[in-house]
Formats: structure tokens, C-alpha cells, sequence
């Protein structure tokens, strides 16, 4: 028995030329918060698209709460919680309305944990949606995916367009709602510092793969910014998984991905060495925008060591 909710092999897509998946492969175990991030246009919607049977695949294979959502895409959209990015909802419809329309499409819906969410969202059941505000239209939306209490909930940047103080409330909700009972949650978004707070496991989408995927802390942990002498480079710099490295008056700070055996590393070979903590933001940088070729002739270099 496997303990995966989400599993995809080597998923490829393409839009006429531009490819978008380039073997993509996801693991979610059973219970985690699962942070999906990448920057505009990684392909994240079409992912999630492809996990609800929304989009399909040209190759590569799927599991969803152990089913294949091309062949069976209203058994995985009955049994996952999907808030969509672009949430097209009746606008002409009261929320009563349409909270009493979509009901009847799910067999475990729960009459008294919508009304519970009602209360605790705040929601105007008489206003008609398309007069809500972008918040209270998210929460509408949170409120259709989760009152059939879904094992799944599949949130495709659930906080665009709120402004702070409401992507707050938004996450805290999350986590009391969802974390609380134990659900598994892919909760997708480009800014990593929203999701920092409330997730077992970052997984970063760039050029159609997930180059990396770890639980938060052990990025925290791995992910490094050192600052050595330019001479010691050539001594150490080929053991080391560098994802940036940029030189600035006579040293070189290098952005690792193994910074417990880097400093290991350099404490053995006695170069001195200085380590900065980076911030999820700037490990999601070195990632997706990291240089990896060090260039030693940097005309800064230069500028940095003139007298002033
Ligand atoms: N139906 C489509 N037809 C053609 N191109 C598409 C289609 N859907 C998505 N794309 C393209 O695929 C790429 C990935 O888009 P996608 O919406 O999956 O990215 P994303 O990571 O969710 O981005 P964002 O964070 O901006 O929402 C983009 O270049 C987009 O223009």
C-alpha cells in the first residue's frame, strides 16, 4: 500500500512549442501541506489542471487518490477539494443560491460544516456573487471545495489578488481548518514567503520538473549563502552544489544546496569562511534564477579594490 495522494511519472505537455511540462514527477503523501512553487508561467495551473482531468497530458501517467484523472475525471472532481486560480462562479446567483446549487453534485456534502464556514468566513449569504469582494469571493470558493470534506484539497493560488491582512486570515484558516483534520493540501503560489509558515514540504517547479523538493526545514538547513576568498574556490568549489555564485571585492559568495558538507568541507580544509541563513525567498532565487558559472574577470572585482 502506498501512502501517496498525488503521484505523476514523467508528465510532458506542450502547448505548440512552448513546453511548459518536461518530465514532471510529484509525490504527496498522505497528510501533508505540500507547497507547490514556482514563478509566473512555471506551469503550475497546468499541473493542477492536469491532476483534476482539466488538461491532458501528451504523455506520462497520473494517480489521484488512486485514480487516473483522464480516465476518470468526475470520480477525482467528487473527491478532491479544487479551488481554482480563476474561480468562474454563477455571478448572477445569491451565495445561498449557489451554495444549494452545487450541494447535490457531491454525495458527502456536509449541510453543517457549510454553515459552519459560513459563519466563520463571514460570508453575506443574501449578496449575489458577483457583487463580492476578490476575499469573500476566495472564501466562497474554499467554502464549495472543503464542505464535502475532501481527503484532498488542491489550492491553486488561493491568496492572488488578497491584500496582506487577508492572505493572513487566509492562511490561518488553512491551518486551522485543514491542518487540524489531517487533510492533504497542494497549495500552489509564487510567493514563498506566504507559504512558508504553513507547509511540511517545498517543492519548486522550474523548466517543467521539480528541481527540488525537501521539507521545509531541511532547505532551511542545506540551502546556504558562504562566503570564501577567491583562491579558495579553486581548492573546494568542484565538491560543492553551487547554485550561485557571484564574486564581490576579493571574495565569493556562493549559494549551496549541501551546506552541512560544504562546511564540513571547508572547517577540514581550514578555509575560513563565513555563513549566512537565507530566507525561503532567496533559496527559491537561487533556484530558478541562481548563476551557476562563477565569473572570476567581474569588472567589480575591480571597481571594489580601486582606492575611492
Ligand atoms: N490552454 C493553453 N494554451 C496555450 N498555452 C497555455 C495554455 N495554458 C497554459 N499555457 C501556457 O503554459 C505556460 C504555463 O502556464 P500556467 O498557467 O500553467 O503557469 P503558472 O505557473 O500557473 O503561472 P501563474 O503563476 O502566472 O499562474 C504559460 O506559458 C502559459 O501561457
Amino acid at each position: 500500500m502506498t501512502d501517496s495522494v498525488i503521484e505523476t511519472k514523467n508528465i510532458h505537455k506542450q502547448f505548440g512549442t512552448n513546453i511548459v511540462l518536461d518530465g514532471l514527477d510529484m509525490d504527496v503523501k498522505k497528510g501533508e501541506t505540500f507547497a507547490f512553487l514556482g514563478r509566473n508561467g512555471a506551469g503550475k495551473t497546468t499541473t493542477i489542471k492536469s491532476l483534476m482531468g482539466l488538461v491532458k497530458p501528451d504523455s506520462g501517467s497520473i494517480s489521484v487518490l488512486g485514480n487516473d484523472p483522464a480516465i476518470d475525471p468526475i470520480q477525482v472532481r467528487s473527491t478532491v477539494g479544487y479551488l481554482a486560480e480563476d474561480q468562474t462562479m454563477f455571478g448572477w446567483m445569491r451565495v445561498e443560491q449557489l451554495i444549494r446549487f452545487i450541494a447535490p453534485f457531491y454525495p458527502t456534502w456536509d449541510h453543517q460544516l457549510a454553515q459552519q464556514y459560513v459563519t466563520q468566513f463571514d460570508l453575506p449569504l443574501r449578496t449575489k456573487v458577483k457583487h463580492l469582494s476578490k476575499g469573500q469571493t476566495v472564501r466562497v470558493g474554499l467554502l464549495l471545495a472543503l464542505a464535502h470534506r475532501p481527503e484532498l484539497v488542491v489550492l491553486d493560488d488561493p491568496a492572488l489578488g488578497l491584500d496582506p491582512i487577508m492572505r493572513r486570515d487566509f492562511n490561518r484558516d488553512l491551518v486551522t481548518h485543514l491542518q487540524a483534520e489531517g487533510r492533504t493540501v497542494l497549495y500552489s503560489s509564487h510567493l514563498l514567503y506566504e507559504v512558508e509558515p504553513i507547509a511540511d514540504i517545498i517543492a519548486i517547479l522550474h523548466e517543467g520538473k521539480i528541481v527540488r523538493q525537501a521539507p521545509t526545514e531541511e532547505l532551511r538547513a542545506q540551502v546556504k549563502r558562504i562566503s570564501i576568498d577567491t583562491a579558495a574556490v579553486a581548492k573546494i568549489g568542484s565538491k560543492l552544489k553551487i547554485l550561485d555564485g557571484r564574486v564581490s571585492a576579493g571574495e565569493v559568495n556562493l549559494t549551496v544546496d549541501d551546506a552541512v558538507n560544504a562546511i564540513e568541507l571547508l572547517q577540514r580544509a581550514g578555509i575560513e569562511h563565513r555563513t549566512v541563513d537565507l530566507n525561503l525567498d532567496e533559496i527559491f532565487e537561487a533556484f530558478v534564477a541562481g548563476q551557476r558559472e562563477i565569473r572570476f574577470d567581474f569588472p567589480e572585482v575591480e571597481i571594489a579594490n580601486q582606492p575611492v
